[in-house]
């Protein structure tokens, strides 16, 4: 079974990033959820993404808010693809948070969702997942084609 880690600054940010954790579940991938904070607790955050790809890891979604140093300091500790999602912030409505993640520096590529689209983060990492594992690409196609459905039968006033 293909393994996820989920991490986030914050237990704050967990309203955001469980909506990636119940999707990655749905689809029979084993999730790790916990908060690591690369600015709270670095050793924790070095530990963890240095280990990450031996502990069975293919791929990690960290969420952080603010100056959310937490997703490009994972990819510069591993060689695993790190998908970053930018968590609201209180005070400029998580665009510090987007910039933040979407700017790292050439050479430590964090691949970027929208702001609080913790979704499309699973989405994207079954995406990777599905390269290697048939059945989630099928299951994807299925997804992709629910939605079709649903919009196409939508019924406006
Ligand atoms: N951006 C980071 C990092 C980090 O990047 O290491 N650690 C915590 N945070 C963020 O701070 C925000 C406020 O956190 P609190 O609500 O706990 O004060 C959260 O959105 C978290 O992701």
């Amino acid at each position: 079974m293909p393994k996820v880690a989920v991490i986030m600054g914050s237990k704050n940010d967990w309203e955001y990033m469980k909506e990636a954790v119940e999707l990655l579940k749905q689809f029979g991938v084993e999730v790790e959820a916990r908060v690591v904070s690369a600015h709270r607790t670095p050793e924790h955050m070095f530990e963890f993404a240095k280990s990450a790809a031996e502990k069975g890891f293919e791929v990690i979604i960290a969420g952080a808010g603010g100056a959310a140093h937490l997703p490009g300091m994972v990819a510069s500790l591993t060689h695993l693809p790190v998908i970053g999602v930018p968590i609201p912030s209180k005070h400029l409505n998580g665009i510090d948070s987007l910039l933040s993640i979407v700017q790292t520096p050439s050479g430590v590529p964090v691949a970027t969702v929208g702001i609080g689209n913790a979704k499309n983060a699973a989405l994207l990492a079954l995406r990777i997942l599905g390269i290697k594992y048939p059945e989630i690409a099928e299951k994807l196609k299925k997804f992709a084609e629910e939605m079709k459905n649903e919009v196409l039968s939508t019924k406006l006033p």
